[in-house]
């Protein structure tokens, strides 16, 4: 089903778009319980500024054989697809193609999971070289509904704003958007478990 309509622009350029309704409800909660059960979360510890700690939420790297990324100093490979993770690559790259939205043939993806509100993420960009220059990221969220608190990286102009993302919502992060800004899900009072698929593409 297309639905160019549905989008909401959250910001123009670089584009932010939201389709609050990628997924209708009861499929997203399926989804999310398949997820929840199928797949190798792990936390695994990580050093900053020379201590270690776990990471306050699990997570788990998934993409085609290759396709591998540098994290914390290691070369980390992805799992091979999940069909139902797989099913969602293709949705989203159907979905950004009949709104005419920026796309990329996305081979991997980084999944998280918050356990509940006092799980997160800090500030960052997903920059990282191997997604090349002017990544586009599309973000997939499932279950509890938090916002992704953006940032303008420019210091002189720390504009910030938040966009909550909906149970089975679909955000685009377009050419630009992460070296404009930077983005993290802060720990908040929220009950409930929250999934977040973003789709990547790594040269
Ligand atoms: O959980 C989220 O919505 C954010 C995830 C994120 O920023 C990332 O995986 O890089
Ligand atoms: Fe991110």
């Amino acid at each position: 089903m297309s639905h160019p309509d549905r989008w909401q622009c959250v910001a123009a350029s670089p584009p932010l778009m939201l389709l609050p309704d990628f997924i209708a409800a009861a499929e997203a909660s399926a989804i999310q319980r398949r997820l929840e059960r199928d797949i190798a979360w792990s936390s695994p510890t990580l050093s900053l500024y020379g201590k270690r700690h776990v990471i306050p939420r699990s997570q788990c790297w998934m993409g085609d054989d290759g396709a591998s990324y540098r994290y914390s100093g290691r070369d980390l490979q992805p799992w091979p697809w999940h069909p139902l993770v797989e099913d969602l690559r293709n949705r989203v790259i159907h979905a950004l193609e009949v709104a005419d939205l920026p796309c990329q043939d996305f081979n991997s993806v980084l999944l998280n999971r918050y356990e509940n509100g006092d799980q997160r993420m800090g500030w960052h960009s997903d920059d990282e070289p191997e997604l090349g220059a002017d990544p586009i990221v599309a973000s997939v969220s499932l279950g509890s509904e938090r916002p992704l608190r953006f940032r303008e990286k420019r210091a002189d102009a720390r504009r910030a704003f938040n966009v909550w993302l909906p149970h089975g919502s679909l955000l685009l992060m377009g050419p630009g958007a992460q070296s404009r800004w930077q983005h993290a899900l802060a720990p908040r009072a929220i009950d409930g478990a929250r999934i977040n698929l973003t789709f990547r593409r790594i040269r």
